[in-house]
């Protein structure tokens, strides 16, 4: 499969399929991943006129170095089959799968989208799939979903689904959420793959969306699903490094390539350890800095 680079999805955004001026300027905002539902956020009678207008935008709009993501019916609806087809045939990057339970679902999945693959003469393996887990059945086999095929991206856990599934609902503190987000974190982890926590839908609630961003960024998650372009600006700023971190890395960077050159692996920086995962971390922190624009053309941190 293709893609094994890691690429950076702080913000995936969900864009309502039925609403012609938000899929027109979904690109404008600066999400890393533009989702366009076909899903929950569009009614039953719109489903057709729908996911005309997706496939029509992805052919014809510039959405610019955004990875274009869309969210089809489930498999137990009518609207599947069409969606993935048409999907397909538009060269949507990834296909996001809803309410997934079991690992077979995403194997049906990516066996539907290389028939349309084939069928559209467009290069197998091409497309991309996750996974959205949205219930107890989903979190409890998500290691084997998130290994379930090499084309699998990443896998996300949708809370309000999985609440109702479990008989409660969302709170401030989340408590109701950590077993669903350390499964989902971990299966993740263990297929390499990336990990997106779940939506916010409380607008005018911008510190308790601020306070689940900073705790599942603690957490490890690669970044967030979105409900709107306002969350995407602080999400980013969660994302971003530190000073501190950016010379930190900086220093590691060149200390660990001084010691290649002299033909060792492990050095000491200012009294501390610097191996492999230290050097992992710090790349890390130098593309998010790169991505946040704290950085000149030579690699120096800007001052703000
Ligand atoms: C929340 C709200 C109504 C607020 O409206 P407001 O009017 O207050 O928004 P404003 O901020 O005033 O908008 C300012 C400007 O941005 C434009 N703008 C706004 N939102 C935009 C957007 N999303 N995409 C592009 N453009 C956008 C707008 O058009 C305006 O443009 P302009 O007029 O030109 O200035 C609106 O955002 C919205 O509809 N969101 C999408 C909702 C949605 O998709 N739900 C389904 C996915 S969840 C789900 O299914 C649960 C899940 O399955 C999830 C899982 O699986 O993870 C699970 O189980 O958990
Ligand atoms: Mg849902």
């Amino acid at each position: 499969m293709a893609e094994k680079e890691e690429r950076l999805r702080r913000t995936m955004m969900f864009v309502p399929g039925n609403n012609p001026a938000m899929v027109k300027d979904a690109g404008i905002y600066g999400a890393d991943s533009i989702m366009f539902d076909l899903e929950d956020a569009v009614s039953m009678a719109e489903k057709d006129a729908a996911r005309l207008l997706v496939y029509e935008a992805l052919k014809t709009q510039d959405y610019g170095n955004a990875e274009l993501v869309v969210r089809v019916n489930g498999l137990d609806t009518k609207y599947y089959a069409d969606d993935v087809k048409a999907m397909v045939k538009a060269g949507i990057d990834v296909i996001r799968l809803p309410k997934v339970e079991s690992a077979e679902m995403m194997k049906t999945l990516v066996k539907d989208v290389a028939a349309a693959e084939k069928e559209f003469g467009i290069p197998v393996g091409t497309t991309h799939v996750m996974a959205a887990i949205e219930s107890a059945k989903g979190v409890l086999n998500a290691p084997a979903i998130a290994a379930s095929s090499d084309r699998m991206i990443g896998v996300a856990l949708s809370a309000e689904d999985y609440t109702t599934d479990m008989k409660t609902h969302r709170y401030p503190d989340g408590a109701e959420l950590e077993f669903a987000r350390n499964m989902v974190l971990h299966a993740a982890r263990a297929a390499g793959i990336a990990a997106f926590d779940t939506v916010f839908t409380n607008m005018s609630d911008p510190e308790g969306f601020y306070r689940e961003t900073r705790h599942i960024h603690q957490l490890g998650f690669d970044g967030k699903s979105l409900v709107n372009p306002r969350q995407i600006a602080m999400v980013n700023s969660v994302y971003e490094p530190t000073k501190d971190e950016v010379i930190k890395a900086q220093k590691v960077i060149a200390a660990i390539e001084e010691a290649r050159i002299k033909g060792s692996g492990v050095i000491s920086m200012n009294g501390q350890m610097v191996d492999r995962p230290v050097v992992l971390r710090a790349q890390r922190v130098m593309k998010l800095a790169k991505v946040s624009n704290l950085l000149d053309e030579e690699g120096n941190y800007i001052e703000k």
